[in-house]
């Protein structure tokens, strides 16, 4: 009797053992390990059940996809465990702007889905989107560090932008990626012309990754001048797309696609090995003593093997650090002052000079600057294509020019077209300049040309 009751209180408790582990096993299946939160699959379940229910005001439902603003760079710069940490406080902060009954799902790297049940107008939706937003401008406090983490939205809702999971994802993704386009940490309902503009650059990108090894891109480079001689004194490095059917894609187009994508790391490190190998090459053909200045994007200046890389090609000499200067642009500077400070001091140790590409547009202040360790200012072509006739831009120039005197920084105006615009700027005190007044960018051969001529009518 005694054998038997033990035989059954044991096999009792092994078949709980068998369901707890099964419960166990079907709770992973079904959520993401790292923060707890349902993950696709489960999304995807749900999604599917809610949507077949005949009763049509359970059917309806919004969508947000919701998408990191430069997460990768916490990563990069910052490591993968605080990147963790970062993931998991989002997840605590969505859980505190939605109802229980609403479902917030982790779908992998730093995007996220909700899932507002019973929600048919997407006026709830825009409401729960911007206490998102509020809740996101407060900092996340890991340890020490307070990190401000942005973040962009999509909402689709059923059943007007569609009728099953895969549309209405498919289309919270394309108004995700609308909503980064449109500056990010902003929310966008979708529009069915986003489903044929996400299309095409989903195109763009795959091309993007086989133009590098198809050999698709070159570089060319725009002359720097003192605008009082006309002397070259350096070159803007641009790189060029040469698509086999689209022809040639402006790199307004896809540079950003490559920062958000992360492909601008891949190509930048071309571009700066393009461009040192070219010098080399144009200095022992005579062009000697010139700078060539190469956009640095924030995502490549804060990427750890970035510095190895530069000093990697200047130890093995296929790099000349005194002749190259990068070009970042001022939101670098506003948006990781003390990283980007970090990286601008190393920089310059190697004997590379820096620069602050499109300045003016940000908000630097004097105080602000003085903490880099640069060698020189661009003033923004926005404000020198109006500065003839416009006493705001000019004003914004001479305060430049001024900042640049005070901080001993060179100063050079970007977008010079006319000679107006070259004689106002002298004569306000700046000497340098770019635009398409001296020159286009050019190939390298026509570059030799260029200085050729410039020392020929001297
Ligand atoms: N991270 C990287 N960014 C890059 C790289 N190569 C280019 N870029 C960035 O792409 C943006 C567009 O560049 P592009 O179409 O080449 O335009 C440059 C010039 O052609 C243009 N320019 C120059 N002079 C004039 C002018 O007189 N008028 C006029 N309308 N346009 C002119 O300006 C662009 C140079 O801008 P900037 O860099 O701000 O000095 C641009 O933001 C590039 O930075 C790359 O390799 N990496």
């Amino acid at each position: 009797m005694v054998s038997i009751a033990r035989d059954i209180t044991e096999h009792k408790r092994a078949e709980e053992t068998l369901r707890y582990q099964q419960r166990s096993l079907e709770h992973l299946a079904h959520h993401d390990a790292l923060t707890g939160l349902p993950n696709r699959l489960y999304l995807i379940d749900k999604l599917n059940h809610a949507l077949q229910n005949p009763d049509k005001q359970a059917a309806s439902l919004a969508v947000l996809f919701l998408d990191l603003d430069h997460f990768k760079d916490i990563n990069d710069s910052l490591g993968h465990s605080l990147g963790d940490e970062v993931l998991r406080a989002v997840s605590r902060r969505l859980s505190d702007c939605v109802r229980k009954a609403d479902i917030i799902a982790r779908l992998g790297g730093d995007e996220f889905t909700i899932v507002l049940q019973g929600v048919g107008s997407s006026v709830i939706a825009v409401e729960v989107a911007q206490k998102i937003l509020l809740a996101f401008e407060q900092p996340i406090i890991i340890g020490e560090r307070a990190l401000t983490v942005g973040t962009s939205i999509g909402i689709s809702v059923s059943p007007d932008d569609g009728l099953t999971t895969e549309e209405l994802l498919r289309n919270a993704d394309a108004a995700m990626y609308r909503a980064k386009r449109n500056g990010r940490n902003t929310f966008m309902h979708y529009t069915p012309d986003m489903t044929e503009r996400a299309l095409a650059r989903l195109s763009l990108e795959s091309d993007m990754r086989r133009a590098l090894e198809r050999e698709e891109f070159h570089v060319a480079y725009q002359p720097q001048v003192d605008m009082h001689s006309g002397a070259l004194i350096g070159v803007e490095a641009l790189l060029r797309w040469d698509h086999p059917e689209k022809g040639a894609i402006s790199p307004k187009h896809f540079i950003p696609i490559a920062e958000e994508n992360g492909q601008i790391l891949a190509l930048g490190k071309w571009v700066l090995q393009k461009v040192c190998a070219e010098q080399i090459r144009l200095a022992d053909a005579g062009l000697a003593g010139i700078r060539f200045a190469v956009n640095v994007s924030g995502r490549q200046l804060l990427h750890e093997g970035f510095l190895e890389f530069i000093e990697g090609m200047i130890k093995t000499g296929t790099c000349r650090g005194e002749a190259l200067e990068l070009e970042i642009t001022e939101s670098v500077l506003l948006s990781e002052p003390e990283l980007a400070a970090e990286a601008m001091q190393a920089i310059r140790k190697l004997g590379i000079a820096i620069s602050v590409d499109d300045f003016g547009t940000g908000y630097s202040s004097l105080a602000y600057l003085k903490q880099y360790p640069l060698n020189r200012l661009k003033i923004d072509a926005s404000f020198v294509r109006d500065i003839v006739i416009d006493p705001d831009d000019r004003a914004i120039a001479q305060t430049i020019i001024a900042l640049g005197n005070a901080l001993n920084l060179e100063v050079i105006a970007e977008g010079v077209e006319t000679e107006e615009q070259r004689a106002i700027l002298v004569n306000d005190g700046c000497s340098l300049g770019q635009g398409f007044l001296f020159s286009r960018p050019l190939a390298p051969a026509a570059l030799l040309e260029y200085r050729r001529d410039v020392v020929k009518n001297a």
